[in-house]
C-alpha cells in the first residue's frame, strides 16, 4: 500500500503500555490528525515512526517498505520529516543556516571531497540555497532570513522548525502540536500553511493537535486514541461525537 501504515504496534515503558496494538493508515496527500487526552500515546506514536523507539511488536511501513530496520537518522531518507512539541532548532545559528542543515539528506559528498570545493559541489550548494530560499518565501519568513533563531518571536521559531523540515523535501511531514503556544491569529495562519503544504507542495501531513478549531479546519481524517489504543476514526465531527472519545476526554484532562 502507498502511504504510511502502522500495523498492530505496541510499546511499553516498564509496566506502562504507552502504545497498545495500534493500527492505522494514512492516505498519501491527506491531512491526518491524531487526537487524544494527555498521556494517550500520541507523541510516542511519532517517536515510533521516527525510529526513536523500537516497537515491541508490529510493523511500520511507508509506501510498502518496513521502517523497522531504519536507524532514526535514516528516516529522513525515506521522505519522513518532523517537528517537535518543544521546538528543536540550533538556537545560536541563523534561520537560513538552520534550513541549510535541514538539507543534509541531499548531500552526496563525503568528508574528503569537502576539502576540494568542486564545480558539482558548488552546484549542490546553490541548489540547497535555492531550496532554502523557496521555503523561506513559501512560509513568508523573508524578513528573518539572517536573524539568530534564539532572537526570533516564538511563532516565527515554530514556523522555522516547519521550514527546516520542509527543506528536506519530505513526502510526509509529522507535526507535533503545531498550534501549541501560538496566538489564535497565528493558529489561523497555521491552518492556511498546513493546507498549502498539502495543496502546493503535495506533502502528506500527519499532525498531533489539541486545538479542535484547527483540527476541524484542516483534517481529512482524524484518529482518536487513549491509553495507547484505538478509540475512533473518521471525519473530525464523527470522531468528536463518538461516545468513547467523549468519555475518554471526560475521564482524563480535557485537551
Ligand atoms: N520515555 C518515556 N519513559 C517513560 N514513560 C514515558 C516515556 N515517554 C512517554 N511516556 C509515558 O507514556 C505515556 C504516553 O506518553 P505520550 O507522550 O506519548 O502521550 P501524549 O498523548 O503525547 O501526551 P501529551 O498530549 O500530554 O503530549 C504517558 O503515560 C507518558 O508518561
Amino acid at each position: 500500500m502507498n502511504g504510511l501504515e502502522i500495523d498492530n504496534v505496541s510499546l511499553s515503558f516498564g509496566g506502562l503500555k504507552a502504545v497498545d496494538g495500534l493500527s492505522f493508515s494514512v492516505e498519501p496527500g491527506s491531512v491526518f490528525t491524531i487526537i487524544g487526552p494527555n498521556g494517550a500515546g500520541k507523541s510516542t506514536v511519532f517517536n515510533l515512526i521516527c525510529r526513536i523507539y523500537d516497537p515491541s511488536q508490529g510493523d511500520i511501513r511507508f509506501n510498502g517498505k518496513s521502517l523497522r530496520k531504519a536507524k532514526s537518522h535514516e528516516v529522513i531518507n525515506h521522505g519522513i520529516a518532523r517537528t517537535f512539541q518543544n521546538i528543536e532548532l540550533f538556537e545560536h545559528a541563523s534561520l537560513l543556516d538552520n534550513l541549510l542543515i535541514g538539507r543534509i539528506r541531499h548531500g552526496k559528498f563525503g568528508p574528503l571531497s569537502e576539502l576540494f570545493f568542486t564545480r558539482s559541489q558548488m552546484r549542490q550548494e546553490l541548489a540547497h540555497r535555492r531550496k532554502a530560499e523557496e521555503i523561506i518565501e513559501f512560509l513568508d519568513l523573508e524578513g528573518y532570513r539572517h536573524a539568530r533563531v534564539a532572537d526570533l518571536p516564538y511563532g516565527v521559531r515554530k514556523k522555522t522548525e516547519m521550514a527546516r523540515a520542509l527543506v528536506s523535501e519530505p513526502k510526509i511531514l509529522l507535526l507535533d502540536e503545531p498550534s501549541s503556544g501560538l496566538t489564535s491569529e497565528e493558529t489561523d495562519d497555521t491552518a492556511f500553511v498546513i493546507e498549502d503544504i498539502r495543496e502546493v507542495l503535495g506533502v502528506t501531513v500527519v499532525m498531533i493537535e489539541h486545538d479542535m478549531k484547527l483540527v476541524n479546519k484542516v483534517s481529512d481524517m482524524v484518529l482518536a486514541i487513549n491509553e495507547g489504543r484505538f478509540l475512533a476514526s473518521g471525519s473530525a465531527s464523527e470522531v468528536q461525537s463518538d461516545p468513547d472519545v467523549q468519555a475518554a476526554y471526560l475521564g482524563g484532562q480535557a485537551a
